[in-house]
């Protein structure tokens, strides 16, 4: 099977986390997710989040050096690794450009979404200790 290897962003500010939908074409469409995408070849994880949050979200992140949690989830399409990390905005404000819509939510509301499957853990450990 195909692997898939993907960091995603846990963006926090002033408490709140944001969660961004997929958009309606894409694999996985409509549900939540944390901005980020695959690592390409030669890039550490936080090099790789760090150039997806500028194409996604047109934001500079601080990435944190240790992974927040990892998973592995198998889609029909390939098996995901997806790894966490908490990012921190170092310039802009998020701007929707690939995603349909994104809301920042406390750590209680977050199960109030439908989330990407390979996300849940990381969501339920957020809920837990943030
Ligand atoms: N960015 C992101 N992707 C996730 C998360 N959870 C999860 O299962 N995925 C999946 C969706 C995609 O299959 C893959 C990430 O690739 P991508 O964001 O570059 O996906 P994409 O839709 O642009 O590309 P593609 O799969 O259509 O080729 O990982 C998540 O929290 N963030």
């Amino acid at each position: 099977m195909k692997e898939i290897n993907v960091v995603g962003a846990i963006v926090i500010e002033n408490n709140r986390i944001l969660c961004a939908q997929r958009g309606e074409t894409k694999t996985l469409a409509k549900l939540w997710e944390f901005p980020g995408g695959k690592i390409e070849l030669g890039e550490t994880p936080q090099e790789a989040l760090g150039r997806e949050l500028k194409e996604e979200l047109m934001i500079e992140v601080e990435v944190a050096s240790e992974k927040f949690e990892e998973t592995s989830y198998s889609y029909d399409f390939g098996l995901v690794n997806l790894t966490t990390f908490i990012c921190l905005i170092k310039k802009g404000s998020p701007q929707l450009t690939e995603h349909t819509k994104m809301k920042w939510l406390k750590s209680s509301e977050l199960d109030s979404l439908e989330w990407a499957p390979a996300d849940i853990p990381a969501v339920k450990k957020l809920m837990k200790e943030m």
